[in-house]
């Protein structure tokens, strides 16, 4: 490694010391790091809005779909195997468009890829909006599945390059509200078309153009992150992009630790090569990646998408039994979503990345094992099969005594009626192959609203400890949301050097992407092998690999510089125990035990102490 590597490494070093301790003395100037929000010009806010708009469109496209779909299905006379292409060729394309969009971020900028996968946005709302058929349809869904996949990964890193430091972790955690935000606005329109019968799913896949095209016509007039103009040599334009996000701030300290490090980036790694290669080949950028990685695929083994989607299941188990009214209920559950993930915008600059992720996973973990346990109750005191009518065709469903082995064969439902005392009158019957909101044949097949027709349970029990479930649910999104639900995008934009930014974020949601579709293709079976309180326990299970993971390998990233992170990733990855006690970059490294307050300072003392890098003068 080069010496000056070494006096960056040690100048960054002392800078990261500094700014986790406190503001230094005696600076001339006031430097972006010494920044408060009074001072941050407004158009750092505004550049943060407009490139926000595509964590919106992320999640009111992958929101939307769930209500248009119940119209759709009537409509279009959608198979099972329609809707499910429907649905996971969005989250499918995203994922492959989230891969290649390191290469497009690379080579053509953050602001181009923006201003393309707008536009992409805007065609697949139109698409959608005037297909007559639902392969157009299809063509439509996996178009704006390419916008989603490009956005999700350019976003937080066009935030992350044009934010201040003191700043950036709350502007890049705003795209998590505003995908939150987009879920939340899905559901009211899916609520409000739902009363329009005919074509009210155009108006709802449709919406998403308004937001895409001010996103577009926005993005013609804000500039490219000037981080990425430095590294293709576009200098000139760099300082002066530089400057007016800065509003007049001095510049020249971010500048040239800019400049410095995209210099000694290229003399350690070499400027040639493919960049996934370089990345797997030198220590500090592979340990990121892994950390990115994790995090986003421990986001996705939490379940996050299944406990949304299921929401409304959950619901009608609570007593909710109108369409209608589950759909405005599932509303309330992407508000809850919304919600707290505006604590996590409040808290991120407060406690940092690793607590909140950390504290995060704690209240998942024990959320997910309270709906673990409301589904365990309700299996236990499953009501019985009390009616056994003549089954001609000879289904599966006749052989099942109580509800629970009926609910979860997908080709059985249970039909029932009930009053104060409870369940009674019960059967189990095969479901309609044209629809799952009624059985083949029977009492059940043609329900009316009046009071004595029986009602139909597809897919869930009648149940009197839905109250569990429903306090598991809500704890759930409270801790969920605040925490494992930004801090992935958030750690992700901040944690490559510049050269491995586009990659690295490319990587890391694409996995995002991926685990997304496995987790939700695999749920209907995983609950089927394992019944929905094993699938609950064993998402349980992964949370807790996933809070050892985050507890022995995630830095501390807030306050510090870009440049200064990639030193959080020059040692060994993944440890709380022994460190070695200084490297020949006179790079130091304490244990937790040997910390003490009065030669470092009042710093954390957690594991993350680990990573704090003292120079020798100090040592
Ligand atoms: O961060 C987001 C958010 O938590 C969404 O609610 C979820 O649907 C996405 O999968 C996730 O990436």
């Amino acid at each position: 490694m080069s010496n000056r590597t070494g006096s960056r490494r040690q100048k960054a070093a002392e800078d990261g010391e500094r700014s986790l301790i406190g503001p230094p003395s005696g600076h001339a100037g006031e430097s972006v790091r010494d920044q408060d929000a009074s001072t941050t010009p407004f158009f750092v806010y505004l550049l943060a809005f407009f490139s926000a708009l595509g964590g919106f469109l992320f999640g009111y496209d992958t929101g939307v779909v769930s209500g248009a779909m119940l119209l759709l299905k009537k409509e279009m006379h959608l198979s099972a195997l329609w809707q499910e292409l429907l649905v996971s060729s969005t989250v499918g394309a995203a994922a492959l468009s989230a891969l290649s969009g390191g290469f497009l971020n690379g080579w053509l900028g953050r602001r181009i890829c923006i201003l393309i996968a707008s536009f992409i946005f805007c065609g697949g709302g139109i698409v959608m909006a005037v297909a007559l058929s639902k392969v157009v349809l299809l063509v439509g869904r996996i178009t704006v599945g390419l916008g989603i996949g490009i956005a999700s990964m350019t976003v937080p890193v066009y935030i992350a390059e044009v934010s201040p430091p003191h700043l950036r972790g709350q502007l890049v955690t705003i795209n998590s509200l505003f995908i939150t935000g987009g879920q939340f606005i899905a559901s009211v329109v899916d609520g409000a078309f739902s009363y329009l019968s005919h074509d009210g799913w155009r108006y709802m896949l449709g919406l998403s153009i308004l937001p895409a095209v001010l996103q577009f016509f926005g993005f013609i007039f804000l500039p490219e992150s000037p981080r990425w103009l430095l590294q293709k040599g576009r200098s000139q334009e760099a300082r002066q992009v530089l400057g007016r996000i800065r509003g007049g701030q001095n510049i020249e300290e971010e500048y040239d630790t800019i400049r410095t490090s995209i210099e000694e980036e290229e003399n350690e790694t070499g400027s040639g090569g493919v960049v996934i290669l370089r990345i797997l080949s030198y220590g500090p950028t592979r340990r990121a990646l892994i950390v990115g990685c994790g995090l986003q695929m421990f986001q996705q083994l939490s379940g996050i998408n299944t406990v949304m989607y299921y929401s409304a299941t959950i619901l009608q188990m609570a007593g909710v039994r109108e369409d209608k009214q589950a759909i405005w209920l599932a509303g309330a559950t992407s508000a809850t979503n919304f919600v707290f993930t505006l604590v996590g915008v409040w808290l991120v600059e407060r406690v940092g990345r690793r607590k909140l992720t950390l504290g995060s996973l704690l209240g998942t973990g024990l959320s997910l094992t309270l709906l673990a346990v409301g589904f365990l109750l309700s299996a236990q005191h499953s009501p019985p099969v009390t009616l056994h009518p003549v089954d001609f065709h000879n289904s599966t469903c006749r052989l099942y005594e109580s509800c629970e082995p009926c609910m979860l064969d997908p080709d059985c439902g249970f039909c029932y009626l009930e009053n104060d005392a409870g369940v009674f009158n019960s059967s189990c019957v095969p479901v309609s192959p044209a629809s799952t909101d009624s059985a083949a044949w029977g009492r059940c097949s043609n329900r009316t609203e009046e009071s004595f027709s029986p009602y139909w349970a597809y897919n869930y029990c009648p149940t009197s400890y839905s109250w569990v479930v429903l306090l598991g649910l809500i704890l759930y999104l409270a801790s969920f949301a605040p925490g494992m639900g930004t801090m992935p995008w958030t750690v992700n934009s901040e944690i490559y050097p510049l050269w491995a930014r586009s990659t690295g974020n490319a990587c890391s949601a694409g996995v995002n992407w991926i685990f997304n579709v496995l987790v939700s293709l695999t749920f209907l079976h995983v609950a089927e092998y394992l019944t929905y309180y094993g699938a609950f326990f064993l998402y349980a299970g992964l949370v807790v690999l996933g809070l050892l993971f985050v507890l022995c390998c995630l830095p501390e990233t807030k306050g510090l510089q870009l440049e200064e992170i990639e030193n959080l990733f020059a040692r060994r990855l993944c440890s709380c125990g022994d460190l070695p006690a200084s490297d020949d970059n006179h790079v130091h490294y304490i244990r937790s035990s040997d910390y003490r307050p009065a030669h470092y300072g009042a710093v954390d003392s957690d594991c993350a102490i680990a990573y704090i890098t003292v120079s020798t003068a100090s040592w």
